[in-house]
């Protein structure tokens, strides 16, 4: 077996253990976009059945965002010959978020009318696991995007409970980076599904993704210790809110002058 099988084992063995992602009995929905990380993930998590004894089961749901292309029909073949039980759901939320009534952002619109439209989907099939495809990259970077667009210091979770419980979205490739995910696949012969977004390589992601690439060429320690930074927060070393000092009112309305130019 090649060192990449073993090391990507490896870690998403350790995010399953370390962050209590999967029960024994349960059914698991896999979010599978067709792109190379659910695509995988999806592979792993079928891997694993053979290889340990445990027991789950999985259902593949692509949300099919309605560009008119081949993808759903392609993944669909895909999860046939595979033999993975799926199912696929036809909708416009794509086409939607890209339309002339849509004011915000179309890759938010598009990821919310998704997500709701899967989590639909696991309450209809019964199913409290929803798996989606994010990989350690993808913590990093939706790190940065917030700090730098959203002004807060937040990522994303391996683990994170919705609706009381109800369902619970995991993401069993959070301890894996974005090259490892591309290589193993790769030399699995995992085929990827483009479904002919306009929006997607012209997002912010890729902007701080193109950022932070020229911070990991520089030292192969800094995806590491962002990621372990994550988790370890010196909050007695970040200043307070400035709505939360006495007298801050006054400093936001300087602020809020010196914005104004006024
Ligand atoms: N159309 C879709 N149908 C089902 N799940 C989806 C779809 N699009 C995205 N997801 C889920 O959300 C995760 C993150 O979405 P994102 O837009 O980053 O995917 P991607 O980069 O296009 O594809 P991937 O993450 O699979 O490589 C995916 O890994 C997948 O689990």
């Amino acid at each position: 077996m090649a060192f990449i099988d073993q090391e990507v084992r490896r870690l998403v063995g350790k995010a399953i253990h370390h962050y209590g992602l999967i029960e024994d009995g349960e059914t698991i929905v896999v979010a599978v976009s067709g792109g190379k990380d659910s695509m995988l993930l999806l592979w792993l998590l079928r891997e694993r059945l053979s290889r340990l004894p445990i027991r789950y089961d999985l259902v593949a749901v692509h949300v099919d965002p309605g560009f008119e292309t081949e993808s759903a029909g392609l993944l669909e073949d895909y999860f046939k010959r595979e033999g993975f039980r799926h199912e696929i759901i036809r909708t416009d939320h794509g086409v939607k978020a890209h339309g002339p009534e849509n004011r915000e952002n179309p890759c938010f619109l598009c990821a919310r009318l998704r997500r709701t439209t899967l989590f639909k989907k696991a309450h209809e099939l019964g199913c409290r696991k929803l798996a989606f495809g994010h990989n350690q990259d993808d913590f990093i970077e939706t790190f940065f995007i917030n700090i730098c667009y959203g002004a807060q210091v937040a990522a994303m979770l391996p683990k994170q409970e919705f609706f009381n419980g109800e369902v619970t979205v995991i993401r069993p490739l959070a301890l894996v980076p974005a090259e490892k995910v591309e290589r193993l696949s790769r030399r699995l012969n995992i085929p990827v599904i483009r479904n002919g977004c306009p929006s997607s390589n012209k997002n912010k992601r890729m902007e701080i993704r193109t950022l932070l690439d020229s911070l990991y060429r520089k030292s192969p320690k800094v995806r590491g210790n962002v990621f372990h930074a994550m988790s370890h927060v010196n909050l007695a070393y970040l200043p307070p809110p400035l709505n939360a000092m006495p007298g801050s009112s006054t400093l936001l309305q300087t602020l809020a002058v010196q914005k104004d130019g006024s």
